[in-house]
């Protein structure tokens, strides 16, 4: 059997768990306002587990991207997984940890995905540019592919109110791969958002092979060249994570609670539709999706829910 390190007791008490997830809920809102609307059309135990995982999610992306991110080494998400076992185990070692201990109880959430996400934070650390895609594909699949994973029992297979049996078996299939496919379209769609503030950072994710394809070279990117090279190779991009946004599409109806899932996928695919408006200029506009084009995308959203 796994032996796990003995937990060091909390130096104060840790908070209540209503506490917990209060802040958990603080964090969500304050920084993923897509999200955090999304995780309104739960009900209330299913939204206040989707707070607890994005703030896990969040604290473990600002370990390398956060203002502290100078400071993280391999140690440091050593100490962050070996936290994460110990959660795992029932021993929530930080205040926010008290949220999701619970949390990955009730909906008997796997760690494996977690794990995975620290992994793809580890290759943050290592490297500042993908060869191939197979390459960037690992890792959306880590830094957000693991997040559709962890989210599906909480989504929740198989509990529809229907009274049809052979309708309550086909519902049994657990969609993985097109959970796995979501994370990876929206990771896709930031990397294609964020390229001329990676660049400036020196970090270039879009695949070497696709810029050699395109004849475009990394000084270009660097200078933030838009010409005829550039706009073909980002209409490239954004139909290949349009492909994955599609492949996602496919396994929402196997899931309980479906409008907030549509409601994110289509609100993160409209920043691709932002991006080709901007003329793919991502270097000097950032592309977003409007308040009211995210209110009025929610009727839309319900209708899929229904129907598709
Ligand atoms: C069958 C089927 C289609 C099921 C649906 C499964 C599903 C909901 C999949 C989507 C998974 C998802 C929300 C992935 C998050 C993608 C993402 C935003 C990743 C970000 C990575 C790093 O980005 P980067 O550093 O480039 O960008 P920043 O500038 O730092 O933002 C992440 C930051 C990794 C960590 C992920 C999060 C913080 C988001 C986690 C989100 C949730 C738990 C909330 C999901 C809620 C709804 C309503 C979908
Ligand atoms: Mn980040």
């Amino acid at each position: 059997m796994l032996q796990l390190p003995r937990p060091t007791p909390p130096k104060k008490p840790l908070v209540s768990l209503s506490e917990s997830y209060e802040f958990c809920r603080h964090m969500t809102a304050e920084y993923a306002k897509t999200f955090y609307l999304g995780s309104l059309l739960l009900p209330k135990e299913k939204r206040k587990a989707i707070w607890a995982i994005y703030a896990w999610c969040r604290r473990t992306d600002e370990l390398v991207d956060g203002v502290k991110s100078e400071s993280t080494t391999p140690t440091t998400l050593e100490q962050w997984e070996q936290q994460l076992e110990l959660l795992f185990a029932g021993h929530p070692v930080d205040d926010m940890d008290v949220a999701l201990t619970d949390t990955v109880k009730n909906f008997s959430i796997d760690i494996q995905p977690f794990r995975d996400m620290i992994a793809g934070q580890r290759m943050d650390l290592d490297r500042n540019r993908y060869e191939t895609f197979e390459e960037l594909k690992l890792y959306c699949y880590r830094v957000a592919g693991t997040v559709g994973l962890i989210t599906n029992p909480v989504w929740g297979i198989g509990n529809s109110n229907s009274t049809v049996p052979w309708e309550s078996q086909q519902k049994l299939y657990e969609p993985r791969e097109e959970a796995i496919a979501l994370g990876i379209a929206m990771q896709l769609t930031n990397i294609l958002r964020d390229v001329g503030e990676d660049a400036q950072r020196g970090r270039i994710y879009l695949p070497l092979e696709d810029l050699r394809l395109f004849d475009y070279t990394e000084e270009d990117l660097m200078k933030g060249v838009i010409d005829d090279r550039w706009r073909a190779l980002m209409r490239f991009q954004i139909q290949r994570a349009r492909q994955y946004y599609h492949q996602a599409e496919k396994g929402i109806r196997y899931l309980d609670s479906r409008l907030p899932v549509w409601a994110a996928l289509m609100l993160y695919q409209g920043i691709l539709d932002a991006i080709e408006r901007n003329q793919y200029d991502v270097f000097t506009r950032r592309a977003f999706v409007s308040k009211r084009e995210k209110i009025l995308s929610l009727p839309v959203a319900w209708l899929r829910a229904q129907v598709l």
